[in-house]
């Protein structure tokens, strides 16, 4: 899969294809069905497919202290839709230029000069451009002046209700893993890097493992049993996830870990942290004598889970 950043990057090559628009968080399975369509249109057509995004996402831009959470980064959204057989990913900087861009001046602008699009294929609630009324309606009668098709595709519901981005965010606020799963299609998960923590978690007898979070918001806080995957390899632990009201921090969310009878050295290494259940919310602690009284409970408490319920027995 080729990503390409910027209408400017785009080269000959890459005119005529099939394509999709959206913000595509979490690739869920909502988004995995679209994804099929474009699938079997390319191959149809005989043209590349491709999905157009946003970095950031429009309401990052346009509301940026109260746009929810990312589900997952970018690079994570770039293998997810890799997996999911897309072969260009246009990726699109919106900015104060961009969201002034009509419906018209959109479908102009990206998908007739910058793409040559041959077919559309998009969610039936789907609308863009300034004035909102780049609808489906809307795409097809330019679609049928300028020389592409459009078509809608069939709102993916799970148990009577559309599946979406917003509605995996409820799912993990609410720590429902199972709900958020089955939105997915894959359990939830949070991979990066292994930083170098405040080396206060040894002090406090618990060493974790501080994955890299790049983003200031996150869609979930609190302590969780989780396990984690280390080069293939599957380990119990649990972790937590949040600002850390106990220690002095710098007011952003950390993800730490402490993974269950691990000894080796992880720094630098990349993790994927899958979330099992929640144990608690995040707490402000008076001291560093009760915030180490409750994290020595909660290891305690997820090894009773993990003997109990070891990893491979789990549905
Ligand atoms: C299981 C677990 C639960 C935790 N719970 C809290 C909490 O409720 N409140 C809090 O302020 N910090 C909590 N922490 C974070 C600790 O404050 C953190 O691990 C400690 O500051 C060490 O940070 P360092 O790795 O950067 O040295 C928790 C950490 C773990 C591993
Ligand atoms: N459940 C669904 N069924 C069919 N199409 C969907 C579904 N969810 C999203 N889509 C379509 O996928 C494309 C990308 O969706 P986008 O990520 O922008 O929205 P979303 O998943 O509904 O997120 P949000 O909850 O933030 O609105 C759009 O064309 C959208 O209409």
């Amino acid at each position: 899969m080729q990503l390409v950043r910027g209408l400017h990057n785009l080269r000959p090559q890459h005119r005529g294809c099939v394509a999709t628009i959206g913000n595509f968080d979490g690739v869920h399975r909502g988004h995995q069905a679209i994804l099929a369509r474009l699938r079997e249109r390319a191959v149809e057509l005989g043209l590349p497919s491709c999905v157009v995004i946003f970095e950031p996402q429009p309401r990052e831009f346009f509301a940026p202290d109260t746009a929810p959470a990312r589900l997952a980064r970018l690079r994570d959204k770039l293998d997810l839709l890799a997996a999911e057989g897309v072969d260009l990913v246009l990726c699109l900087a919106f900015n104060q230029r961009f969201s002034k861009l009509s419906a018209s001046e959109f479908v102009d602008t990206v998908l007739i000069d910058g793409l040559g699009v041959k077919h559309l294929e998009v969610g039936d609630d789907f609308r863009f451009g300034c004035d909102r009324i780049g609808d489906f309606d809307f795409l097809q009668k330019v679609g049928a002046e300028k020389g592409f098709t459009v078509e809608a595709a069939q709102t993916v519901e799970i148990d009577g209700f559309r599946v979406s981005s917003t509605k995996v965010r409820t799912a993990l606020a609410a720590a429902d893993f199972t709900l958020a799963e089955h939105l997915l299609g894959r359990p939830f998960e949070i991979s990066g890097r292994v930083l170098h923590g405040q080396k206060l978690a040894r002090q406090l007898g618990t060493p974790t493992a501080n994955v890299q979070l790049k983003r200031r918001r996150v869609p979930l806080t609190g302590v969780y049993l989780v396990s984690a995957q280390i080069d293939g390899k599957v380990w119990p632990g649990v972790a937590n996830i949040g600002v850390r009201p106990s220690v002095a921090g710098d007011g952003r969310p950390h993800l730490e870990i402490h993974l269950l009878d691990f000894t080796g050295d992880i720094y630098g290494r990349r993790l994927t942290v899958v979330f099992h259940q929640k144990l608690r919310d995040e707490q402000r602690f008076a001291s560093l004598e009760a915030l180490k009284t409750a994290i020595d409970a909660d290891v305690a408490a997820a090894r009773a889970h993990w003997h109990d319920q070891p990893l491979n027995f789990r549905a």
